[in-house]
């Protein structure tokens, strides 16, 4: 069991392969909150692959299924949830995240995440001839609006998911900082 006990939900936000599902899976675990992933719930009510959802309706329908998604997703109580990596193109998604729960932004290098995504072929965005220029492409769109929102930024990189856990726990743990030094007597 944990030390602590994290209140509240989690929205883990960040690239593709940045760990958002693996992470939150095992962070919801440890602290006895519901897991769900955006995807993966629209896959589950749709009952087909993100990918097909993109080759048959197309990358703006399957944001307007994964706004609805969220919106419902982010009024349940004690979550986390993994977003997908292009969520926060959308204002209303950015919105519902940063007020219903605490944002985590995780990060990774672009070496990392084609390392991780490199045999996965449900990532439609990443089935192209270019992976390395579409990642560069997508990463400097998107930083600014993960950082937008983001309460906690977490680097990845070559970081087994345990000690990611362990990081989290500790810088989310943390007292906020007073706003004024205490005087010196
Ligand atoms: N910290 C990590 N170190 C090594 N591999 C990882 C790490 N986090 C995730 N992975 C692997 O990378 C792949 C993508 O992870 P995933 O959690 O699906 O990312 P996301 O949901 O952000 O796209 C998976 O195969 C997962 O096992
Ligand atoms: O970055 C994106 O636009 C996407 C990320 C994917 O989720 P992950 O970030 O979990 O891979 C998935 O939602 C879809 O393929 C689009
Ligand atoms: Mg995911």
């Amino acid at each position: 069991m944990p030390a602590m006990k994290l209140a509240g939900n989690f929205f883990l936000v960040g690239l593709m392969g940045a760990g958002k599902t693996t992470v939150g899976r095992a962070l919801a675990r440890r602290h006895g909150k519901t897991f769900f992933d955006s995807d993966q719930e629209i896959e589950a009510r749709t009952g087909v692959r993100i990918a097909t959802i993109f080759d048959i309706e197309g990358e703006a329908r399957f944001r307007e299924r994964e706004r609805q998604m969220i919106a419902e997703l982010a009024q349940r109580k004690n979550i986390v949830l993994a977003t997908g990596g292009g969520a926060v193109l959308d204002p209303e998604n950015r919105r519902q995240l940063a007020a219903h729960g605490t944002v985590i932004y995780l990060r990774a290098s672009i070496d990392d995440i084609l390392t991780r995504t490199q045999h996965c072929t449900n990532r439609p965005l990443l089935q192209t001839a270019d992976p390395r220029g579409k990642l560069e492409q997508l990463f400097a769109e998107r930083d600014p609006l993960y950082r937008e929102i983001a309460d906690l930024v977490i680097d990845t990189t070559q970081q087994n998911v345990n000690l990611l856990i362990s990081q989290l726990e500790e810088r989310l743990g943390q007292p906020p900082k007073p706003l004024t030094e205490p005087d010196q007597a």
